[in-house]
């Protein structure tokens, strides 16, 4: 196959449509019980914009939540758009369909935020995979050492499960980062449906040790 050395999209906002859209087709996957025959069709309309999207797959090494390979532009972030930080990531990147539909925010030291999950993210009856719900705590806290100045690999996070987190219904989402000691970033989360409790993190994140290390 050749690749073809284009230019990149500028358009941000079709590019974060052309994600929510392939999130909501694999949703639509998830969620429906379609005929054969419809199956069928659809894997056309699937194949047919695979094709037109292979030749302009990147190559190279280097692929992380900030950067699509090697160009990393660096670690920026919007106060009242927090996943900015991070376009690519698979938990709140916009750049990323496989991501739910997060927002997050600052308000003072803290990190607030909504996230409604679709039944593609569904663990026990009803209610969203707990080890979702650690991966957005991960993203959460992380975000809560941003906006403190630091930001660290995740080195210990526990979740304590207090009751199932409900599937299609405005989650609220918490974070402070509550101390800081050497390199180590101390993190504490809540997740809240009305209010109440769901789920709470705790995590220990390590700022790397040099430049290097990042
Ligand atoms: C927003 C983050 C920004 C990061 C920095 C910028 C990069 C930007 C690029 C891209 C964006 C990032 C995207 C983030 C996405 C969300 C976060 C994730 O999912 S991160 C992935 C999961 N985590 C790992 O893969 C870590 C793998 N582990 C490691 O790399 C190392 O083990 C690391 C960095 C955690 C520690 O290694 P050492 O060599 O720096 O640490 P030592 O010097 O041995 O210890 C320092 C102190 O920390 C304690 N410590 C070390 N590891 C610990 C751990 N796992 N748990 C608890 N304590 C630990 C030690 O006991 C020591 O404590 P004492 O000074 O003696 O009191």
């Amino acid at each position: 196959m050749e690749f073809q050395q284009e230019e990149a999209a500028k358009d941000r906002d079709l590019v974060e449509a052309v994600n929510r859209e392939a999130g909501e087709l694999i949703r639509l996957l998830r969620c429906s019980q379609a005929p054969d025959q419809v199956l069928a069709t659809a894997t056309e309309h699937i194949q047919a914009a695979m094709k037109s999207l292979a030749p302009y797959l990147r190559q190279g090494e280097g692929w992380s939540t900030i950067s699509i390979a090697s160009d990393t532009p660096g670690l920026g972030w919007l106060e009242d758009d927090l996943t900015r930080c991070m376009p690519y990531s698979p938990v709140s990147g916009t750049c990323n369909p496989v991501a739910p539909p997060i927002r997050m925010w600052r308000d003072g030291d803290e990190v607030r935020g909504e996230v409604v999950f679709s039944p593609t993210y569904a663990g026990p009856p009803n209610s969203v995979h707990g080890g979702i719900i650690a991966a957005v705590f991960d993203e959460l806290l992380s975000m809560a050492n941003v906006i403190s100045g630091n930001a660290g690999f995740t080195g210990t996070l526990s979740i304590r499960y207090q009751r199932h987190t409900p599937l299609d219904r405005p989650i609220e989402l918490w974070a402070v980062n509550e101390r800081t000691s050497g390199r180590k970033l101390f993190c504490r989360g809540e997740m809240r449906v009305d209010g109440q409790v769901t789920a709470s993190a705790e995590g220990l994140f390590i700022r790397p040790a040099t430049q290097m290390d990042s």
